[in-house]
């Protein structure tokens, strides 16, 4: 697999050649620029916010129409309570660092591994080798830092910090403090060590109402707003399992030191799927034969931890027989994943997906792989696909009181014979005061071998010890006439269970930057001019579909151009007339930076016969018929049911220089 950057032809991609075009394109843009801007925040112009609507129209078909999900749009606003019960306020954070000569913040990950890739990379010129552009994460994209020295390491420290850097995503605050002691990880823009990592939480908190009494914050995920409407989804869905919720919607993180353009960015677009699984029967999947035969590239957890970053290509089929993959369910969606990423028009070759190592995964999380694209900044992860188990579901319920559970009929009675706490009500509360819910929720809440080992206690003492933490220094005792250990019989008709979900989770403005990446290639110009970008977009995906040029600024035109773009708007078909007076040639190129997959230009003999010219961005070949002729054509490639190829086997092939101007 490739290791430097370069363009769909295959050429070295310019990055600086690029992000000026999409800057003079205005895909995108720092938002409140002329106040100086804020890092991690940008705002999308026309271009961009095309190709977002067509990223997400696309997304919408391939997921929640094709597999019936039931799609909700919850409130980004998030009560302090939800967020704490799921872990986020005490858990969702990122290591930081200060340096305390200049005052920088640094992320701890980050500034580790740039500091051992400028000393591999120091190594490397020392050696006399050839450096290539290194596959990172765009959160190792650098700045250029002073004291990169050409320095030779030997090979044993080589061997060392390239271990280090396959798990560096695995190492947790003090590990990595660890390393910037061991290793001597000075900054290099001060010379001077930083402070040991500190968590800092990810979340933007606020307070809802005017009281300020209601703490909250601003969502990082969309997912907790499904879980908590899980109940009511379940019964829309008739009591129907297995299914899955959907969402698209803003998320915000405070990113420590966003500098990776669109990749790391404190507000952004996710669309997120929770798919609810009975996890007895190992979370088979009935759609899993439709996928088991596509081939993946996978980086699995072993061979991270043993330092290396080799993956192994195989059918999905084959990584869950082989255990590789947890579980089909699991397979399933990183199939479809791939499958949806391919249908965008992302390259093939800059596809794998990346298992996370122990250390890495989310508190949620009991698996995790994470579909990364390989861009200049290096691999990028565009969409995490988790097995949350019933992680979320449990600890919103047990906290609620909510029953967030599957109640399923049995085909068959079950005989249950269990240990049964009974609770003499009418005395226990009157007599534990305050304490009595406590000291009851921690009753019910014994396991059947603590009921048992409490039920021999109570014969004997005609008392138990309970263990309540916060209650009477976390032991209470309680006697016989207040609760009752008995071994019973029942027949259970109903199977109760807390569904696992498996998540898919996409953040659209990374898959949108890599998809422009991997469609992006330059055509060197007739007249001696710079080359000019071309963006490939595939048609469903690209911002505009069709380009309208007249051939001059002759008045005559106007009505024609006026009738093809609204007819191709009664077909739903997005068009932009360009009648300015730069030459067709000018006008197609500029449009081919937008991505515009098709131009029809108008000319003096439409106004004789009607017909118009047909040009494809990427052949710049054209047909010529008549307009209905060339509209269904544009139909048929907008909806993939044919090719440009057999587009021009169909129509008669036009000549670019029999345009005649007058
Ligand atoms: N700061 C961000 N900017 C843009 N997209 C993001 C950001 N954080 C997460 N995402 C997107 O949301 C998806 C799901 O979020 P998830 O919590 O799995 O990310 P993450 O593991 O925290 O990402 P990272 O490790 O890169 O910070 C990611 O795959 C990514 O596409």
């Amino acid at each position: 697999m490739t290791t430097t950057a370069t363009t769909l032809k295959g050429q070295p991609l310019d990055k600086a050649v690029l992000e000026s075009m999409l800057r003079r394109r205005m895909f995108y843009t720092p938002s409140f620029e002329i106040y100086g801007g804020v890092s991690g925040l940008y705002d999308y112009g026309p271009p961009g916010c095309a190709l977002q609507a067509n990223i997400i129209d696309i997304w919408r078909k391939h997921f929640v129409l094709e597999e019936d999900m039931l799609e909700v749009d919850c409130t980004v606003l998030t009560p302090h309570e939800v967020l704490k019960t799921s872990g986020h306020v005490d858990k969702f954070a990122d290591w930081m660092c200060k340096d305390p000569k200049n005052g920088e913040i640094l992320r701890a990950d980050h500034f580790v591994e740039d500091v051992l890739e400028s000393r591999l990379k120091g190594d490397k010129e020392a050696r006399g080798e050839k450096i290539e552009e290194k596959e990172v994460d765009p959160k190792k994209k650098k700045k250029k830092t002073k004291g990169q020295e050409a320095i030779k390491l030997g090979d044993a420290v080589v061997k060392e910090y390239e271990e280090i850097l396959a798990q560096i995503d695995n190492y947790n605050g003090e590990q990595l403090g660890e390393l910037i002691i061991k290793y001597d990880l000075k900054n290099p823009a001060t010379g001077v060590l930083p402070t040991p990592p500190v968590a800092f939480n990810l979340m933007f908190q606020t307070s809802i109402g005017p009281s300020s009494n209601l703490a909250g914050y601003l969502r990082p995920e969309t997912a907790q707003g499904q879980f908590l409407n899980f109940a009511k989804l379940l019964e829309f869905n008739t009591g129907n399992m297995p299914f899955a919720s959907a969402s698209i919607g803003k998320s915000y993180r405070n990113e420590i030191s966003p500098r990776a353009g669109l990749l790391r960015v404190r507000e952004f677009l996710m669309a997120e799927i929770e798919h609810y699984v009975d996890p007895e029967g190992h979370k088979k999947h009935s759609r899993f034969h439709e996928v088991e035969d596509i081939e993946l590239v996978l980086l699995d957890r072993h061979t991270q931890l043993s330092g290396q970053t080799s993956v192994k290509k195989m059918t999905v089929g084959k990584a869950v027989k082989d255990g590789l993959v947890d579980n089909e369910t699991l397979g399933y969606f990183l199939a479809r994943i791939h499958l949806f990423l391919e249908k965008l028009g992302i390259d093939q070759s800059k596809i794998r997906f990346r298992q996370h190592m122990a250390n890495e995964m989310a508190h949620y999380a009991c698996d995790c792989w994470d579909a990364e694209l390989l861009t200049s900044t290096g691999w990028v992860e565009c969409v995490g696909c988790a097995d949350r188990s019933a992680y979320d579901l449990t600890v919103h319920a047990k906290k609620t009181g909510a029953p967030l559970i599957v109640r399923e009929r049995l085909d068959e009675p079950k005989i249950i014979e269990e240990w049964e706490t009974v609770i003499e009500k009418k005395k226990f509360g009157p007599f534990y005061k305050k304490d009595g819910k406590t000291i009851e929720a921690a009753i019910l809440a014994t396991s059947q071998e603590q009921r048992e080992t409490l039920a021999k206690e109570m014969e004997q003492n005609g008392k138990v010890v309970i263990d309540v933490p916060g209650v009477s220094e976390g032991k209470v005792e309680v006697s016989k006439d207040l609760l009752a250990l008995e071994f019973r019989k029942r027949t259970e008709n109903i199977r109760e269970y807390t569904p696992n979900v498996i998540e898919p989770s996409f953040g659209i403005g990374r898959i949108l930057y890599s998809l422009i990446e991997h469609n992006y290639w330059t055509r060197a110009s007739d007249g001696g001019d710079e080359a000019r970008g071309v963006l490939s977009f595939p048609p469903a995906v690209a911002p505009t579909k069709v380009l309208i040029v007249t051939l001059s600024t002759n008045q005559e035109f106007g009505p024609f151009t006026r009738k093809l773009s609204q007819k191709l708007r009664a077909v739903g078909i997005s068009s932009r007339v360009d009648d300015s007076s730069a030459s067709i040639g000018k006008r197609y190129s500029r449009n081919d930076e937008l991505g515009t997959p098709f131009g029809i230009t108008i000319d003096f003999q439409t106004v004789k016969d009607g017909s118009v010219t047909l040009r494809e961005r990427d052949s710049t070949h054209q047909v010529r018929a008549d307009e209905d002729k060339i509209i269904a054509a544009i139909q048929s490639l907008v909806n993939g049911a044919k090719s440009w190829r057999d587009i021009e086997s169909e129509l008669p092939v036009f000549e670019a220089q029999e345009l005649e101007v007058r």
